[in-house]
């Protein structure tokens, strides 16, 4: 253990090196005290009022934390202007390092803002413990295995989107008396609980912005609902296995999918199944038959847009029921060893997510399928999936999810009329831009059913009522009788808004017609020179004597290089890079379709130099997961995409989102694109950062992205297009790139004035005499 001395220089020293990557702002001017100025004020953010307003003035202002130290005004200040994702960024970062103080501070307005939007108020003079408990997952009432398991994977402690969303299911699935057991050492669990009624329906709506967590928020308390449910086909499997002695092709199958080495580059492979493999032979099918319990229909289904979703969430479930992403033959599995693993094993997943794997449907004995709208009515149609054994059905993205599954088919999967059922079903819809759209979902009734249904965001979650039920003084139906039954503690659909997240920050480039590409890499190439100023100034300030925090940060860092490690923490830390240097900037750029991605792969690749490693991301690549994993590893630098992957894509240690494509049609879409960065635990959700977004758009465009904005409720900031660097002073290899640039990355050596391309085309109408 440090002593406290050692951990406030640490917690100091990282704060000023993550402050140093706020660089771009103003690059060359950089000063140490410059860097440590409090970053912009937020503007949109909707915090909430403290409700323990005396526990918060007795704060110490802490000295060499994130936050800035001061009065203890200026810390609550501090806090109250961090958004979530960067205020539960800190907290994970404070308990890696150690330093207590600071951990004590994000967990007290951590528990306050959870706590002020519960459902059920806790009472001021209400013991902290139990506040607090919603804090951890076991507190909320996760099965125990996967408490383990989500903390060795990194996961130490739910975000506030997780902690409302498992509440809501908690409270759903709980009857009055159990309520005030639910946090306490309730003996029942959450899946005792769900089993013990009637089978019903039951709705969640996971709202929040993006990167908050929503996959974690549907996974651990489906999980834990479930856990029992695993076991017991596992053992079913087994049973039947030994009666027919032949346990070898299932058992390897087993094996295989929790110690296999690796699932780079072939996850998809991994979590679909190859074939032959999952399926039981004839005599063991027989068995199970007589055994007369039913192993064979998923118990849990997944409905994503695209297919690289999919297979995100197959691999971060695949994880959690124990199965090991080891990087390389040779990497140690640490913590997530899955020798301590004590969960239910050799859980199927299933994923039909391409027209290859549709094919073949699902493997028999699936325990959770995932799938695309596109593929879901075949695997209805051909019993692959039975909706009445379903308990768990997610539409993750559920806003583009439910538009593209037609009527027919949500009818076939929701109308499974109670009586009917087998078992009780929860149904999440989940996303950052669900609204009350959902309002007219055909079969609304069965997915979020009166009084049976919550909604769960970053700041709250509440029953969902109708609205017409709000004025109702006192209401009290539908099961919860009892709590929080005054009309504020509810919530209608009208109250789900788009979700942007309040820590971004927008920027507008207006460029000349046909010269995006152009000003992309003249961006990209200022960002790494900037980069570079910066860093040389941090190496500069080590050597100087005077500056004794930086010198800390390195020994302190090496220290707790296992910590960070364990902890999964190298997205934050930037490991890969020496202990004094930022992280490089790493980037994802949109475009608007295929075809310009690709076309710009080459040019832009010229035109960098090699100081950007850089790939494409296609929908209908060849190796889309490759390139994934290309990008994760740190092999690639720049990402080019398509608005294919705007949703739900977790790209790691991303410091800036570019994009040459405007959504204006669908400002949701902008939302997700711009989500990629800012995310829990990225460089961009760190204090003084901000994930940032900038948007190269030609003229036509402007008021496009201006109006977006308005709509979005977002700030903006204009940013003038790079000038060519050329000047009598330039050398010669500025003057080079400079005339490589004209050629490479304009397209063409037409005259590219301020016309727009229409009007380009009838200047080339008259040229050529038409
Ligand atoms: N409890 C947690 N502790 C630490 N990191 C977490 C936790 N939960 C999620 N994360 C990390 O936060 C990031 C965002 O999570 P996730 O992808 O679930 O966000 P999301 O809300 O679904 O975003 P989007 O709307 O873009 O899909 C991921 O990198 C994930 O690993």
């Amino acid at each position: 253990m440090r002593g406290p001395s050692a951990v406030a220089a640490i917690a100091a020293a990282t704060t000023l090196a993550v402050e140093v990557r706020s660089w771009s702002v103003s690059p060359i001017s950089i000063g140490l005290t410059k860097l440590q100025n409090p970053r912009p004020q937020r503007r949109h953010h909707d915090r909430l009022p403290s409700t323990n307003n005396e526990r918060r003035s007795r704060r110490p202002a802490v000295a060499g934390t994130a936050l800035h130290s001061g009065s203890s005004d200026d810390v609550q200040h501090q806090l109250r202007s961090m958004g979530l994702n960067e205020l539960q960024t800190q907290f994970r970062l404070a308990i890696a390092r150690e330093d207590m103080d600071a951990a004590i501070i994000f967990r007290d307005e951590l528990a306050d803002r959870v706590s002020s939007g519960a459902y059920r108020e806790i009472d001021d003079d209400e013991d902290a413990e139990v506040k607090n408990a919603r804090l951890s997952w076991k507190g909320l009432g996760t099965a125990p295995w996967l408490v383990d398991r989500v903390e060795a994977l990194g996961y130490p402690l739910p975000t506030t989107i997780q902690i409302n969303s498992f509440e809501a299911v908690n409270v759903l699935l709980s009857t009055v008396d159990q309520i005030s057991l639910i946090r306490s050492n309730a003996d029942d669990t959450l899946e005792e609980r769900l089993e013990s009624r009637s089978p019903q329906n039951f709705g969640v709506v996971i709202s929040g912005s993006t990167g908050s967590g929503k996959t974690l928020a549907y996974m651990v308390p489906t999980l834990s609902t479930l856990s029992q449910t695993l076991f017991t086909r596992q053992r079913i499997r087994l049973k039947a296995e030994e009666d027919v002695g032949d346990m070898m092709g299932d058992l390897l199958d087993r094996v295989m999918v929790q110690a296999s080495p690796s699932v780079r580059g072939q996850g998809y492979e991994q979590v679909g199944g190859k074939e032959g493999r999952g399926a039981l032979t004839g005599a063991a099918l027989a068995s199970l038959g007589k055994s007369g319990t039913d192993v064979k229909s998923p118990v849990a289904l997944i409905v994503v847009p695209t297919r690289e979703l999919g297979v995100q969430i197959a691999l971060l479930l695949f994880e959690l029921v124990g199965g090991n992403k080891k990087g390389s033959a040779t990497e140690s599995s640490g913590r997530r060893n899955m020798f301590k693993y004590k969960g239910p094993k050799g859980v199927k997943i299933g994923c039909v997510l391409d027209d290859n794997t549709a094919k073949e449907g699902l493997k028999l004995q699936t325990d959770v399928a995932i799938t695309t709208p596109q593929y879901l009515g075949r695997l209805l149609q051909d019993g692959d999936i039975d909706p009445s054994m379903l308990r768990v059905v997610v539409y993750d993205e559920a806003d583009l999810g439910l538009e593209q599954t037609s009527e027919e088919i949500l009818n076939q999967l929701f109308e499974n009329k109670e009586q009917k059922q087998k078992f009780s079903r929860i149904s999440y819809l989940v996303g950052a831009t669900v609204t009350e759209s959902l309002a007219s979902l055909a079969v609304k009734d069965e997915v979020l059913p009166d009084g049976k249904s919550f909604i769960a965001t970053a700041t709250r979650f509440a029953p969902l009522t109708k609205e017409d039920e709000l004025d109702v003084e006192g209401d009290t139906s539908g099961p919860m009788v009892g709590i929080g039954s005054s009309p504020d503690s509810r919530a209608t659909l009208s109250d789900l808004g788009l979700c942007l997240d309040p820590g971004l920050r927008h920027e507008r480039v207006v460029t000349t017609y046909n010269t995006e590409l152009l000003c992309l890499a003249r961006m990209l190439r200022q960002e790494l020179k900037d980069f570079e100023a910066a860093n040389e100034l941090l190496a500069e300030s080590v050597d100087d004597e005077s500056d004794t925090l930086l010198k800390q940060l390195e020994e302190l860092r090496e220290e707790t290089k296992d910590l960070e490690q364990d902890s999964d923490l190298a997205s934050v830390f930037a490991m890969k890079e020496p202990q004094n240097k930022l992280q490089k900037p790493r980037v994802v750029v949109f475009f608007p379709d295929e075809d310009e991605a690709k076309d710009a792969i080459f040019s832009l690749r010229d035109a960098m130099w090699g100081d950007h490693k850089i790939g494409v991301l296609l929908p209908k690549g060849e190796q889309p997961l490759s390139i994934m994993e290309a990008f994760k590893n740190g092999d690639l630098s720049v990402l080019l995409a398509t608005p294919n992957s705007v949703r739900g894509l977790d790209f790691p240690a991303l410091t800036h989102v570019y994009t040459l494509f405007l959504p204006s049609e669908d400002p949701r879409e902008y939302l997700h694109l711009a989500g990629r960065v800012g995310r829990i635990g990225q460089q961009g959700s760190v204090k003084g950062i901000g994930g940032r977004v900038t948007a190269i758009i030609d003229p036509d465009e402007a008021n496009a992205y201006d109006e977006m904005a308005k709509f979005l409720g977002f700030d903006y900031e204009d940013i003038s297009p790079p000038e060519s660097a050329i000047t009598d002073e330039s050398d010669v290899e500025d003057v080079r790139r400079f005339l490589e640039d004209s050629y490479t990355l304009l397209g063409t050596a037409e005259d590219f004035d301020e016309k727009s391309p229409s009007e380009n085309e009838g200047d080339e109408d008259k040229e050529q005499g038409r």
